[in-house]
């Protein structure tokens, strides 16, 4: 049976995976395509539904992203949000421009509670808005059904033909109600059921992994961490002791961890696997020694890994597929997905190498959400403490160290974590922030101890809120938390003498501190 499925037509737009995300949590399975795909290849999808997302450009001018009109005669309804509202409208024939007045955060929207798009929402809505342009005229055949101060045509629909505008961003948490206007269009216009739920997902997923592998083997690329422990124990699932986990040890991992990996996954652990973890230290440390441009670095790490995957394969002898737990945010960000400008080569996707020795990779989660990801996880009975913790990325230390890498400042930044994760697990789960880490600048500067001059590290704190990972929040934490980790760091972590607090929200900055 064919999963019922809404493309997003990105436009180049900083929301367009949220604008997936949303649609998913109305339990519709959604993808991610930039408007230059092929309308034949779209079509071939066969969608119930069609987003365009909002964009940098004015749709008004000659060489703004456009789409094949064809698309409007096709019969299958289109939502456009923001740019795509105004590219629809100035397509279909009507007048979009520079706006008189630009609307910037949130704005009180008059709705017209009779669009299918509104049913249920309050007749003022708070939406939040975000453009330069406006649409002054709605298209021939278009009825208004929203509109503020500044915008006359705030939302429009032509319901005949399926089509639909709003110009604010209704996957953005800041507009109220946003998440039932989607679930609106994706239910009341797109007619669609609802068939996207984790426990077929799963079911499927196995099903499918099975008839793929046959009687072949696998290796699975297991961190510990969220993604790959839920890929494993999918495949554990569908293949059993086909598969082999290699965990590699790369110089990179924070204090204790390897320990803790091979307590949890190895031999008298909690699963019954073939499990191995490899000490590939030195030949990490080699390769990165020197190197300080932080896209280099990462396209290093995932070259070595995969080296390192290809080396414990021959061990194993005839191994086909290579497991990874690469999830959709790591192909999006990647520059893979839609329109989105490659931000940072993850090194299980941008960073790997051209040639890998392995017949195929194998990625049963590449098309979920973190949060999906988790909830797969529980399906599969892995237990809390697993698939609810921090994410720790795959090129390790080596992206929270400015500069170049060695092991010296390895044991630095690793020392400096563990004391900074400390202090804030004392703090009650629900102050914890989504992400904290220590960071080593590549700042010394000088600094006095026991009556001696030093001239030594700085050390970045960073803790952040965020559901999405996409944007986030500084989290406040409370003032002794901060404090008792910077006194404790110079204390008793050598060569630092200096701590600092990274009060920087994403945007402008990213999580990660490379
Ligand atoms: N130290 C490692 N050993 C083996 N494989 C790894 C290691 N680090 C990362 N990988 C592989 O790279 C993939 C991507 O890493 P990533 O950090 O995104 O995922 P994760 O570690 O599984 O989950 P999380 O996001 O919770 O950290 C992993 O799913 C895993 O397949
Ligand atoms: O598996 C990963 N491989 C990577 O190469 C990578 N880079 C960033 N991250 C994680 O992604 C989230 C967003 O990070 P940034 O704001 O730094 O882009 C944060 O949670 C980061 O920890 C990675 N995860
Ligand atoms: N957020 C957007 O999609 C903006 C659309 C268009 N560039 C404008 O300024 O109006
Ligand atoms: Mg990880």
């Amino acid at each position: 049976m064919q999963q019922e499925t809404v493309i997003v037509l990105d436009f180049g737009g900083q929301y367009n995976q949220l604008i997936a995300r949303r649609v998913r949590e109305c339990n519709v399975y959604c993808e991610i395509y930039s408007y230059r795909t092929d309308l034949a290849k779209i079509k071939a999808k066969n969608p119930k539904g069609i987003i365009f997302t909002g964009g940098p450009n004015s749709a008004y001018l000659p060489d703004s992203p456009t789409i094949d009109p064809e698309i409007y005669n096709w019969g299958v309804p289109i939502l456009g949000i923001c740019y795509g509202s105004q590219l629809m409208m100035h397509m279909l024939g009507g007048k979009v421009c520079k706006a008189p007045e630009r609307e910037y955060g949130k704005t009180l929207v008059d709705l017209n509670t009779d669009s299918p798009l509104f049913d249920t929402l309050p007749a003022q809505n708070v939406c939040w808005m975000s453009h330069n342009d406006y649409i002054e005229q709605a298209a021939p055949g278009f009825e208004i059904v929203a509109h503020t101060p500044n915008c006359p045509v705030a939302a429009a629909q032509d319901k005949a033909r399926g089509l639909y505008a709003v110009q604010f961003h209704p996957e953005v948490l800041h507009t109220e109600n946003g998440t039932k206007i989607l679930r609106n269009f994706v239910y009341n216009v797109c007619r669609c059921a609802g068939d996207w739920k984790m426990d077929s997902f799963v079911e499927n997923s196995v099903k499918a992994l099975r008839e793929k592998i046959g009687d072949g083997k696998v290796l699975c690329a297991l961190s510990g961490g969220v993604d790959s422990s839920v890929c494993a124990a999918m495949l554990a699932k569908a293949i059993g002791k086909q598969l082999t986990c290699v965990f590699v040890d790369h110089g990179l991992l924070r204090k204790n961890e390897r320990e803790q990996v091979c307590e949890v996954f190895g031999e008298g652990g909690q699963f019954d696997i073939n499990f191995v973890c490899v000490d590939a230290r030195d030949r990490f440390y080699k390769k990165l020694a020197g190197q300080d441009a932080p896209e280099r670095k990462r396209k290093i790490i995932g070259e070595e890994f995969i080296r390192v995957f290809e080396d414990e394969a021959k061990k194993i002898g005839a191994v086909d597929f290579l497991a990874q737990g690469t999830i959709y945010p790591d192909v999006v960000e990647s520059g893979l997905g839609g329109e989105s400008a490659t931000i940072k080569s993850h090194h299980n996707v941008g960073g790997l190498p051209d040639y890998v020795d392995f017949k195929e990779i194998v990625e049963p989660l590449r098309d979920l959400f973190k949060d999906e990801v988790r909830q797969a996880g529980r399906e599969l009975g892995l237990p809390e403490y697993l698939v609810a913790r921090q994410p720790f990325p795959g090129p390790g230390l080596a992206i929270r160290i400015i500069g170049d890498v060695t092991p010296e400042k390895v044991a630095i930044v690793q020392d400096a974590d563990a004391i900074w994760r400390e202090e804030i697990d004392k703090l009650p789960m629900a102050q914890r922030p989504s992400q904290y880490f220590a960071a080593l600048t590549n700042m010394r500067s000088v600094g006095v101890m026991g009556d001696e001059r030093t001239y030594d590290y700085a050390i970045a704190l960073r803790a952040v809120t965020t559901t999405d990972f996409m944007t986030a929040e500084v989290t406040i934490l409370p003032t002794e938390t901060i404090t008792t980790a910077a006194n404790r760091i110079v204390n008793e972590v050598k060569n630092i003498n200096r701590v600092m607090f990274d009060y920087t929200t994403k945007p402008p900055a990213t999580i990660e501190f490379e």
